[in-house]
């Protein structure tokens, strides 16, 4: 039996009543190298890469600067940890709370929107700033150690796997307007979901889904109109200043600095886009998305089809199937976000969610390869966690073993299903 994995599954329960934000983000990567009892960090080749917020960073600064920042921060950060104890409890200490960047190492690279954080120590600071060996697990890198980051590289777009062919762009997917879609009727895109645009026109404050769809058709590569029209609302990047952050029992997790209104896109699930049945023998990767679109749109297994009333004609979709058995065998794609991947890996499940996942196309009309991503159900205030329906199925996760895995559910909230699969 197939491994299900998360995917669109019940979160199209919560349609979005009514329709009613830059950020970026730190999230660290340690390769440990565990040699005997000491732990080194390679420093060059393993690269610890992070996204940041560039208030928590000083690059480049005076040696002075550096060091007076460096023990501001270490008060900042002894007075923080003291005001925060209880949720630290069962912590190892120290915590990384605060990245410093010190444009010290040969390998530092910063290209504004992305640092590659390279470890702390091994570095000759006296004579040429070379690294002169393998950086010790201690100071900061043990900081970071103690947050048990698991390494992974961020990608802001999908990566697609070699042997996956993406369908191309061709004429016929793009419409003809000019410079921003606004007329339901000529616009081929518009009457491809539904003869009606799917976000918010911009003098109503654009850029929010009116309602969940089975899928959302975005203009894309062929369409004749810009970046900035509304109808690629989802392609348009982060809008919301997101932070990881660390949960008491759920590991990581995600919430925003801002308010994010209902039907605002959150963020896109990037990752490796894969064929599924190569993971089938994969059991320890919590961060496999499995684009289920088709398997949704047609109730199959404990899916539920979006309650939207303007259906959308296969015509206009490749991917299909007609034959019943192929139509019930598990998703044939899946983006994997376990090496690659962004912020949505972060996201944990709960059975009454404040995000809703929806298959968008842009660039092609291929259902098995559409892009996933999550929108706002709600309005959400800052500092909310963010989270979505995973959908599993019950008893449908299966070990090594073969014997069905059973993981209980710690999202807390009343309408709990006890279990997340
Ligand atoms: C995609 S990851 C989410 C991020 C994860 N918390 C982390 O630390 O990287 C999914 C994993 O998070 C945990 N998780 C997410 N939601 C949960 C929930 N409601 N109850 C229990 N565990 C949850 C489970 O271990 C699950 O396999």
């Amino acid at each position: 039996m197939q491994q299900k994995r998360p995917g669109r599954g019940n979160d199209q329960k919560r349609p979005l009543d009514a329709v009613k934000g830059q950020g970026r983000e730190v999230r660290p990567r340690l390769q440990n190298k565990t040699d005997g009892e000491k732990e080194t960090v390679k420093s060059q080749g393993d690269r610890l890469r992070c996204m940041c917020y560039s208030n928590s960073i000083v690059d480049n600064c005076g040696k002075g600067t550096f060091l007076k920042l460096k023990e501001t921060l270490r008060l900042l950060n002894l007075h923080y940890l003291s005001l925060v104890k209880e949720e630290f409890l069962g912590y190892t200490f120290p915590i990384a709370a605060t990245m410093l960047l010190s444009g010290e190492y040969e390998d530092s690279v910063d290209d504004l929107l992305e640092v590659v954080y390279t470890g702390q120590g091994g570095n000759d600071l006296v004579f040429n700033y070379r690294q002169v060996k393998d950086q010790d697990m201690h100071l900061g890198n043990l900081a970071l150690k103690s947050l048990k980051l698991v390494g992974f590289t961020y990608i802001k777009s999908v990566k697609v796997a070699e042997n996956v062919i993406l369908p191309q762009s061709t004429a016929d997917h793009g419409c003809n307007c000019k410079r921003i879609c606004t007329n339901r009727r000529s616009c081929s895109c518009a009457k491809r979901n539904g003869s009606d645009f799917p976000y918010v026109r911009p003098r109503r404050g654009g850029g929010r889904l009116i309602e969940a769809k089975d899928v959302v058709f975005e203009c894309g590569p062929s369409c004749k109109c810009g970046p900035g029209c509304t109808n690629r609302t989802s392609q348009q990047g982060l809008k919301y200043q997101l932070e990881v952050f660390r949960t008491k029992d759920k590991g990581w997790a995600l919430r925003s600095l801002d308010f994010i209104p209902s039907g605002a896109p959150v963020s896109e699930y990037t990752g490796v886009l894969r064929r599924t049945d190569e993971l089938d023998n994969v059991y320890e990767n919590d961060f496999i998305f499995e684009i289920d679109c088709w398997h949704t749109m047609n109730e199959i297994g404990m899916r539920e089809k979006r309650l939207c009333n303007v259906s959308v004609s296969t015509s206009d979709l490749v991917g299909m199937t007609n034959n019943e058995e192929e139509s019930e065998r598990e998703p044939e794609y899946c983006i994997d976000a376990g090496v690659y991947g962004n912020v949505a890996r972060f996201i944990n499940h709960s059975c009454e969610p404040n995000l809703f996942v929806q298959c968008v196309l842009s660039s092609h009309h291929d259902v098995r390869l559409a892009r996933v991503v999550l929108f706002a159900a709600d309005d959400i205030p800052p500092m909310q966690e963010l989270t979505y329906d995973y959908g599993y199925e019950l008893d449908s996760v299966v070990g090594p073993d073969g014997k069905i895995k059973k993981m209980r559910c710690i999202c807390g909230t009343g309408d709990c299903r006890k279990r997340l699969y």
